[in-house]
């Protein structure tokens, strides 16, 4: 696979009419217009029976949400088990680490970790579509780490995560939310399972050592034009699926299959999940992984701790059986998770302005 395929142009069109974004993996897609919408919706997803132990309930929510991955490839979970106090805890000690000063931030700079998307990325250095600013936010990543898992069967092996000194309670808070959102995406693995019309278990096996980082993301209100800035420009996720955890103050914003940016709005005590490329591949585009960005224009500022799951690394992204035939055969080259994290780690990486 190519590793330079890197084009970040915007059609000059895009002035709030119809236009054109190319992502950073070389993807270009339409929209009708640059303003966001709110009366299209997303899917709301009541999640109470996923912990049903009566199987019909647990079928009743997959289909929901086979029909929502197809469809939107975003939607929203309510009664998904995880109590609203633990994403407030995660945002306070995000609060924490992102009012530390600049150095000491730097400390844990992401370019210090070749090949891996964790530490800290400072505000303006990325510019995912080439819109005329950078992208206006900061963030701190960490990867899946054994020694936190619960149900890890090997917790000697080491994480390439990088953690700040100095700020005690820090890595037990992220962990603390990260756990509870583990649990979480294990047991929506046997739903997605059940959704694909596979048997329940099928994925289990591959979500032992999963793919399961996290970061925190802090946007301050941009005052520049959504035509030429974002708080997170327009991209997908790399994994299988997200889980989203948003503040009050909105701006994630998804690009619709009519071509519509939807304003994904805050809805107190749900989590945003969305379809991302590593489950788009193996289901052979059944499932949409959907181009989303983030404007923040709500007057204060925002912040959210997206939640990256996908299948062990050494896992093929080979296609699931009810997603392909004679007559719809695999359209993606068969690599492994890991080799697809890799491509888009460094994609994104060798942009940043602070390691030039
Ligand atoms: O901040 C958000 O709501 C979403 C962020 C996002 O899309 C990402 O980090 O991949
Ligand atoms: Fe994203």
């Amino acid at each position: 696979m190519s590793q330079t395929s890197v084009a970040t142009a915007i059609s000059p069109s895009s002035k709030s009419g119809p236009g054109t974004v190319t992502l950073m993996n070389g993807t270009t897609h339409s929209f009708n217009s640059n303003i966001s919408t709110a009366l299209k919706k997303i899917p709301v997803i009541d999640a109470t029976g996923i912990w049903s132990d009566n199987f019909e309930d647990r079928k009743v929510v997959a289909e929901e949400i086979r029909n929502a991955s197809t469809e939107v490839g975003f939607f929203y979970l309510i009664n998904h088990g995880v109590d609203e106090p633990h994403a407030e805890a995660c945002f306070e000690q995000a609060k924490r680490f992102f009012a530390l000063p600049h150095e000491k931030k730097m400390e844990v700079f992401t370019g210090l970790v070749p090949n891996e998307y964790v530490g800290f990325h400072p505000m303006e250095c990325y510019n995912r579509n080439g819109w005329k600013h950078q992208d206006l936010s900061e963030a701190f990543n960490w990867n899946y780490d054994a020694a936190e898992d619960p149900e890890a069967v090997d917790k000697t092996k080491p994480s390439k995560s990088i953690w700040p000194s100095d700020l005690p309670g820090f890595k037990e808070g992220m962990f603390s939310y990260h756990t509870k959102l583990l649990q979480l995406a294990r047991r929506l693995t046997q739903i997605f399972a059940l959704a694909l019309h596979m048997p329940e278990d099928t994925f289990d096996k591959y979500v032992r050592e999963p793919e399961a980082g996290m970061r925190i993301l802090h946007y301050p209100e941009q005052v520049h034009s959504v035509d030429d800035q974002n708080g997170i420009g327009a991209h997908t996720d790399v994994e299988c699926f997200t889980i989203v955890t948003q503040d009050s103050a909105g701006g994630l914003e998804v690009l619709g299959k009519n071509g519509d940016w939807i304003k994904a709005e805050p809805i107190p005590g749900s989590l945003v999940v969305n379809i991302a490329d590593c489950f788009m591949r193996q289901t052979n585009d059944f499932f949409v992984s959907t181009v989303h960005r983030v404007v923040n224009k709500s007057g204060k500022e925002r912040y959210s701790a997206p939640f990256f799951f996908g299948f062990d690394r050494n896992k093929l992204l080979e296609p699931i059986p009810t997603c392909v035939s004679e007559e719809n055969p695999m359209k993606y080259p068969v690599i492994t998770g890991g080799e697809y994290y890799r491509w888009r780690t460094n994609i994104q990486k060798n942009t940043n302005v602070f390691s030039k």
